[in-house]
C-alpha cells in the first residue's frame, strides 16, 4: 500500500539523518555544471543515472563526492538546499536536521563560508516556504586526518557557524570513532550536539565506541547492532535512537532486499528506530518513499508508521513545545486513518 493511500494528509515525521549533498538529483547536477561552465564526464542526465548502481558504501561514496564539483558558488549551495525542502515539504517532513560535509568542499578549493553561508541561505525561510523547521550537522569525513576535521571545527566555532551539533561520515570501515576523540571532545566543549554514523558497514564495537568514547546522542545507521545481543540490552535500555535509513541499506548491499531488513524486527524488539533517507537523489527515494516501500514490504500498519514517526520527533534535537506539535500531529494523522 502506499503510504499516501492511509490518508489525506501525510504522515508528519521528522528527518535526521540526510546528507544536503545527496539531494542533489541529477537534473540539478547538469544545471549548476552548466552555470558553471563544467563539463561533466556523462553524456546526459540519463548516462549519469546509469551511474546510479553501488556495490557497496565505497563505490556511492565516490560519485558523491565528485558529483559535489558543481557545488561552486553561495548560489548553488542554496539552490541545491532549496530544491531538497520543496521535495522534503511534500514528503511530509515537518522537522530537518540536515547534514552538510564541510571538508568535501574545502578540498575542492569552496572556503567554509561559501558552503556554511549558502545552505544557511536556503534554510533561512524554511518554516514559512516549506512548512518544516531545520537546522544544520556540520559532519565530518572519517577517512581523512583528524586533525583535519579539528581544525575544520575550530573554524566553524571561530565564525560562529549555525550548526547545532556535529556528525563522522564517510568511508567506515578502518576508521573507527576512536580516531575522533578529540573532535568530539571539543563539541561537547563548545556545547554542540553529537552524533555518528556507526554499524552501517562496520561492526557493532563501531557503535560500542561512538557511544562510550565519542558520547553520542545518535547513532546514525546502526543496524548492525543486532549481531551483539550486550549492545541491543543497552541501545533498549538507554533508548539510544539509531536513524535507519532501509533504501541506502539496499543500495549500498548492506541488506540483500528490502525484505530482508531488520527494521521491523528491531521495532518489534522496542529499539528506539525511526526511518530516514540518507541520500535520497542516490537511493531511490525520499522519506516517503522509504515508508511507503516499507508499509508494502512488511505490511506495516498506522500505528507502527505513526510509532516509526513519533520516534524521528523524540530523537529530534528540538525544545519541547515544539516535538509536543509535532507528536499532536502524527496522533491525528494516526486517527484519522481507517482501521486495519
Ligand atoms: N550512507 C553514508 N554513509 C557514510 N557516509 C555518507 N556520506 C553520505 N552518505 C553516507
Ligand atoms: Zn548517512
Amino acid at each position: 500500500m502506499s503510504i499516501s493511500r492511509l490518508g489525506p494528509v501525510r504522515l508528519p515525521t521528522a528527518e535526521l539523518h540526510l546528507h544536503i549533498e545527496g539531494t542533489l538529483e541529477p537534473e540539478l547536477i547538469f544545471a549548476l555544471a552548466l552555470r558553471n561552465g563544467i563539463t561533466l564526464p556523462y553524456r546526459d542526465v540519463s548516462a549519469l543515472r546509469e551511474k546510479y548502481k553501488f556495490t557497496d558504501l565505497q563505490s556511492f561514496l565516490t560519485l558523491y563526492y565528485s558529483n559535489m564539483a558543481v557545488l561552486l558558488t553561495e548560489q548553488d549551495f542554496e539552490d541545491m538546499t532549496r530544491a531538497y525542502l520543496v521535495r522534503a515539504g511534500a514528503a511530509g517532513v515537518r522537522h530537518a536536521e540536515i547534514f552538510v560535509d564541510p571538508q568535501a568542499h574545502l578540498i575542492r578549493g569552496v572556503s567554509l563560508e561559501t558552503c556554511i553561508n549558502g545552505v544557511t541561505r536556503g534554510l533561512a525561510d524554511s518554516e514559512a516556504r516549506y512548512g518544516l523547521t531545520t537546522s544544520l550537522i556540520a559532519a565530518f569525513l572519517r577517512d581523512r586526518a583528524a586533525g583535519e576535521a579539528l581544525d575544520v571545527l575550530e573554524q566553524l566555532i571561530a565564525m560562529d557557524a549555525p550548526i547545532i551539533g556535529i556528525g563522522l561520515d564517510s568511508a567506515e570501515v578502518g576508521h573507527p570513532p576512536s580516531k575522533f576523540i578529540a573532535v568530539f571532545a571539543r563539541a561537547h566543549d563548545a556545547g554542540l550536539k553529537c552524533v555518528a554514523h556507526a554499524g552501517e558497514e562496520g561492526g557493532p564495537e563501531y557503535i560500542w565506541e561512538a557511544l562510550d568514547l565519542l558520547g553520542v546522542a545518535r547513532i546514525d545507521h546502526g543496524i548492525r547492532a543486532i549481531e551483539d545481543e550486550m549492545l541491543v540490552e543497552r541501545l533498549l535500555t538507554e533508548q539510544i535512537p539509531l536513524t535507519v535509513c532501509p533504501l541506502s541499506n539496499v543500495r549500498l548491499r548492506t541488506v540483500d532486499t528490502l525484505a530482508d531488513h531488520p527494521l521491523p524486527g528491531m521495532l518489534a524488539r522496542g529499539l528506539n528506530v525511526s526511518v530516514h533517507s540518507d541520500d535520497p537523489s542516490y537511493f531511490g527515494g525520499y522519506l516517503d518513499d522509504n515508508m511507503a516501500q516499507l508499509t508494502s514490504t512488511f505490511a506495516l500498519d498506522s500505528s507502527q508508521l505513526a510509532e516509526l514517526a513519533a520516534n524521528s520527533v523524540r530523537s529530534a534535537f528540538l525544545p519541547r513545545e515544539r516535538s509536543g506539535t509535532l507528536l499532536a500531529e502524527i496522533d491525528n494523522w494516526r486517527m484519522a486513518q481507517p482501521r486495519s
